[in-house]
């Protein structure tokens, strides 16, 4: 090291060497600043301008930086980008440095590592999602997966095999998971999930050191109280301990005592199904196309996370299932309570989350006047929902929302109606709480009065009007006057009053004996109160955590209270059916819609045609029907209506019986995967190959086009020994949609398939979707047609009908392909000369329209003309 910043470098240096996976974010000042290859990395990443500051080895030390106040947003931006940040904060003042030399340097420590599965802070946080940490572990053979979220303090934990690993994730869709390193066929998990994955030593998930720091965390001699677990699962959930421990440097979140869940007790949808049917993101990513988007009505960010939890994992258990039907029942049925209920709910806060801040010293305030405001919501709905006869599940929420009336008196009796952001500052605690507070706050507001008194006597005194006392950092308070009045000030008598400080380009500036002492009384004072206040603020605080059990209780309980109530106010709104579910094997659904797809027609003006499907005398339907005409549509909306049934909500329909569904397969829509060198075929192939070894005789299954990617007959034969397969052996219910019509012949073969067909009419050549599914196989496929809708050129088209009605009655006839294809007259003989083509009225009135003269209204309403112009 040659540089003159060498003993600041030292200091960089050694603590880089502690976290060498992530950005250093070393704080100098008000800046964040950092060095080196992190600096070239976080400049690129954060487009942020790259410097340099001084040498180290005789090379540029490159360097770049983020202002204190504002590294939220960039931490924000690193994390999404995969990076880990590491935060060194400066531990002591800089003045306690200097006293030890003026070459030393101020005291650094890491104070916290941030990754995407540990963060807490609201502008990092989705708050209508969960940020999931999760650690797979194994022993002996045995898996087991945990998962967190610290921002809430929730903590589950359950067996899982290795296979079982991708479909949990997919599920729980945590931001970060932790494995042992060295652990091998995770290659490609980061790519699976999406999650960052991150290697932990293998002590980190010792069973048996992990037991003891696990009863250690929640204060008890044995894990027996919070249920039996297994090796794998201690394992598992020591590591998201340890880890926790190590990111937050000693200072451990709010953990509640982990939830044994059950994977038996979850429908089972594995990740492709989950892409395909747009649970909760839709293809591009996004909440608002996905079935999450259409159905969320919930008002607080904690029912909006139970509403994705119960969405990703719906129930396969009957009991629990009614259960919550039940609440959305009475709900629906009573719409006024209903309404007073969100009402209350909309002044319920995140308490969750508050809580976690506070349990991490990261909380302020407002965390707090959040939980005030929350337990007066929850008395509120209490208080509604008291005397009414309820359904168990209301009763219960009813009773856990009550209790913490002292804690709630304790904090409104505290807090100011609106505090501040920041404890730093002061000015949370209401008057009257602290009777010393009061006291120390007086003593500073008044002298701030007194000083308005004294500037005005020595107005009088010196005879200058323009005379003002001001207060600044450097001076403190001081008297300051123009440069004109300069030789009277520092003239006797009045220089022996006012001692000289300073002299400004047009001011000077004067202490008094009586200033001094007034301001060191005013610092004091309001010292004293900001003191104060911060203890008071700390003993609220440890009121608060001390509740931490119940409040978590409460919050559930509101949570509930909410999704209940917004299932109700969606039932209602769209008119959803009450599902009747039982352990048969029955499905039928009367009119039903597709949530989505019913949403984006009503946004254009159009209704969504409702189709009946019944699979519970025949359990496989086998749909044919045009391109276009809604056969995805169809297959997709019924498994909606069963995800949403058993998450416990209405259903989009006038009637339906669902049997329980134990697991959905959903191979809707082609997808390929180049990343992983699969064509669109391989990986239909490899998908339908998990449906048919996995499907039992519960399980849902939907099938688009099977085999539609190879040669015809390849594809036909295929597509008929799956549904034979899935007849024969698999023995679930599924509809199948194909375009093979041969594959119609065999519903006839087999007991258990019915045949189903989108209808659409044939009008002057073109089709006109009816969008009704009806019992019976389509005559034919209409692709012709459909492509000449999509604008295929004329040309191509009027050439495909020759070729297609060659292959037809060839067929019919019995001709072999090769022969048709011979006979077919050439292209160009049989293109027929460019007939002038008859402008339709779409184009004309697209002739009239200048782009640029159009308002967005007017474009708006032209987009409304141009689509009921496509509709006639
Ligand atoms: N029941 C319905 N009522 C009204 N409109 C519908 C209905 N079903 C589908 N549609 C409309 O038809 C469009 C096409 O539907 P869908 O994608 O399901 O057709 P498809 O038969 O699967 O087509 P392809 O075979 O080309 O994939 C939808 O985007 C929707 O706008």
């Amino acid at each position: 090291m040659t540089d003159s910043a060498t003993p600041m470098m030292a200091q960089f240096l050694e603590i880089k060497a502690g976290v060498p996976d992530a950005l250093l974010f070393y704080r100098m000042g008000d800046f964040y600043e950092m060095f080196f290859d992190d600096a070239v990395a976080a400049a690129e990443a954060l487009d942020i301008a790259l410097t340099k500051r001084g040498k180290h080895l005789g090379e540029d030390i490159a360097m770049c930086g983020v202002p204190v106040h504002s590294a939220e947003g960039y931490l924000l931006t690193l994390i999404r980008k995969g990076f880990r940040v590491a935060i060194a904060e400066q531990m002591e003042d800089p003045a306690e440095a200097k006293k030890r030399g003026s070459k030393s340097v101020v005291k650094r420590e890491v104070v916290r590592l941030v990754t995407p599965g540990t963060l807490t802070e609201e502008a990092l946080l989705d708050a209508r999602r969960h940020n999931y940490l999760a650690a797979w572990g194994e022993v002996r053979g045995e898996g087991a997966l945990a998962w967190a979220d610290m921002s809430t303090g929730s903590v589950s934990v359950m067996p899982c095999p290795r296979p079982a690993l991708g479909p949990e994730l997919a599920r729980l869709t945590p931001k970060e998971v932790l494995i042992a390193e060295a652990d091998p066929g995770f290659d490609a998990l980061e790519e699976e999930t999406g999650a960052v994955v991150t290697e932990l030593g293998r002590g980190a998930f010792d069973s048996g050191s992990g037991l003891q720091r696990l009863c250690s965390l929640y204060e008890v001699a044995s894990l027996d109280a919070f249920g039996a677990f297994e090796r794998a699962e201690i394992a598992a959930l020591a590591a998201l301990v340890q880890y926790l421990e190590i990111t937050q440097r000693g200072r451990l979140p709010l953990l509640r005592p982990p939830q044994r869940e059950d994977r038996q007790s979850a429908m089972r949808i594995d990740a492709a199904t989950r892409r395909s049917l747009e649970l909760v993101r839709a293809q591009d990513g996004g909440r608002e196309g996905a079935l999450l988007g259409a159905v969320d009505r919930t008002v607080t960010a904690a029912g909006a996370r139970l509403l994705e939890a119960r969405l990703s994992g719906p129930s396969r258990r009957l009991e629990v299932i009614r259960a919550r039907q039940a609440a959305v029942a009475h709900l629906t049925e009573a719409p006024q309570l209903g309404e007073a209920l969100r009402g209350h709910l909309r002044g319920a806060a995140d308490l969750d989350r508050a809580l976690s801040r506070l349990a991490l010293e990261r909380g302020g305030p407002r965390d707090l006047a959040a939980i005030r405001g929350t337990l007066e919501a929850a008395t509120q709905i209490a208080a509604t929902l008291d005397g009414a006869a309820l359904p168990d599940l209301l009763a219960e929420a009813a009773g856990n929302l009550t209790g913490l009336e002292e804690l709630h008196d304790l904090l409104d009796q505290a807090l100011v109606a609106e505090p501040p952001l920041l404890a730093r500052d002061g000015g949370y605690i209401a008057p009257g709480h602290d009777a010393d507070l009061d006291e120390a706050r007086r003593l500073r507001d008044e002298g701030r009065g007194v000083i308005a008194g004294m500037q005005a006597e020595y107005i009088e005194t010196s005879g200058i009007q323009a005379l003002k006392i001001k207060h600044n950092n450097v001076l403190g308070y001081f008297v300051e006057v123009t440069a004109t009045h300069a030789e009277k000030m520092l003239a006797p008598p009045l220089n022996a009053v006012f001692r000289h400080r300073q002299t400004t380009a047009n001011q000077l500036r004067f202490t008094t004996q009586e200033l001094s002492e007034l301001e060191t009384r005013i610092l004091n004072a309001g010292g004293l109160a900001l003191d104060l206040e911060r203890r008071l603020f700390d003993s609220l605080r440890g009121a608060v955590l001390a509740a931490a059990g119940p409040l978590g209780v409460l919050a559930r309980a509101l949570a509930e209270v909410d999704l209940a109530s917004s299932f109700a106010d969606l039932a209602r709104g769209e008119d959803w059916c009450r599902p009747d579910l039982d352990d048969s094997r029955a499905f039928s659904v009367d009119r039903g819609r597709h949530p989505v797809v019913e949403r984006a027609l009503k946004r254009a003006g159009q209704s969504f045609i409702g189709n009946d499907c019944s699979l519970s005398t025949e359990p496989l339907w086998l749909l044919t029907g045009p391109n276009m005409a809604g056969k995805s549509t169809f297959l997709r909306q019924n498994a909606l209506i069963a995800v949403l049934a058993q998450a416990g909500s209405y259903v989009p329909a006038k009637k339906a019986h669902i049997g329980l569904v134990s697991q959905i397969f959903s191979r809707v829509g082609a997808s390929d995967d180049l990343a992983r060198g699969r064509s669109t075929f391989m990986v239909e192939m490899v998908e339908t190959a998990a449906i048919l070894n996995q499907a039992d005789d519960r399980a849902l299954v939907i099938l688009d086009e099977i085999g539609r990617g190879t040669a015809t007959w390849d594809g036909l034969s295929i597509a008929w020994a799956v549904l034979e397969h899935l007849h024969g052996v698999n023995r679930c219910r599924g509809i199948f949609a194909t375009h093979y019509h041969e594959l119609t012949q065999l519903a006839g073969q087999l007991s258990g398939v019915a045949t189903a067909t989108v209808a659409v009419r044939e009008f002057k050549g073109d089709v006109v979707f009816l969008h009704e599914v009806r019992r019976g196989t389509a005559d034919r496929s209409y692709g012709v047609q459909v492509a000449r809708l999509a604008g295929l050129p004329e040309a191509v088209v009027t050439r495909a009908r020759v070729v297609l009605e060659a292959l037809e009655s060839g067929a019919r006839e019995g001709g072999r392909p090769q022969a048709l294809i011979d006979e077919l007259p050439l292209f160009a003989a049989a293109a027929p000369p460019p007939a002038k083509r008859q402008t339709s009225r779409i184009e004309e009135e697209l002739a009239e329209v200048s782009p640029d003269a159009l308002s967005p209204r007017e474009a708006l309403d032209l987009v409304y003309r141009l689509k009921a112009l496509g509709a006639d």
